[in-house]
């Protein structure tokens, strides 16, 4: 080739959940409207990616409660944006060089869930960002070189994927110490830019 080398673009997968889209204040919220007298883990006290996990700890019948709430019609395609997550996804989607998707695992009652996203992202990102969404709940079979996700292990059928995964924070995971060389981007104003550059092809 002549003059420059051509690199490889750079690929990133941002995860919907906890990293554009507010699931957690949503379902609090939900939770507080529909089952008023009932026990609720505040943000500040959420433990462990699971919510329904934490309700059930509290009492067995909380965790189906809990789960109504984003099984209903309406909750995905509710959600706020996380604050500076809709400018970023326009930035980055605009980067010489750059492939951005989004990377969302939808929930087992699918029925509204999976309708839900695709209509918030048509909605919030507009269409560019429609013909990009991967939907699986396997993203470790999905090649790429960067994966921003709220999930503090993103386990599935690879034990070896191709992505970085670069822990978005979120009020269940902001409590855990990363072992180097995890890294983590505290939220949308944090340093982004400079992740994707640390794993450009020299
Ligand atoms: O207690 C919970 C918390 C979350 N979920 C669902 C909600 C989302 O659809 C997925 C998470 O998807 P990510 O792509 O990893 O953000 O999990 C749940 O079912 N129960
Ligand atoms: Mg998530």
């Amino acid at each position: 080739m002549d003059g420059g080398s051509a690199s490889r673009p750079l690929r990133v997968l941002v995860d919907m959940d906890g990293v554009l889209a507010d699931f957690e204040g949503a379902l609090l919220r939900g939770f507080s409207a529909a089952f008023p007298g009932e026990p609720r883990v505040e943000l500040e006290q959420r433990r462990g990616f699971l919510a329904v996990e934490q309700y059930r700890s509290l009492r067995e019948d909380l965790g189906v409660k809990v789960a109504s709430v984003y099984e209903s019609p309406g909750f995905f395609l509710g959600l706020d944006p996380i604050p500076g997550a809709i400018e970023a996804m326009q930035e980055m989607i605009q980067m010489p060089n750059t492939e951005v998707f989004i990377c969302t695992s939808p929930i087992r009652k699918y029925e509204y869930c999976v309708q839900e996203k695709y209509s918030w992202v048509q909605k919030h990102l507009g269409p560019k960002f429609v013909e990009r969404i991967i939907l699986t709940r396997d993203k470790t079979v999905v090649s790429a070189d960067l994966l921003f996700d709220d999930k503090d292990a993103v386990k599935g059928v690879e034990p070896n994927p191709s992505w970085e995964h670069i822990l978005f924070s979120c009020c269940h995971n902001k409590h855990l110490k990363l072992q180097p060389p995890r890294r983590r981007l505290e939220s949308w104003t944090d340093d982004w830019r400079t992740i994707l550059e640390s794993k450009r092809s020299k």
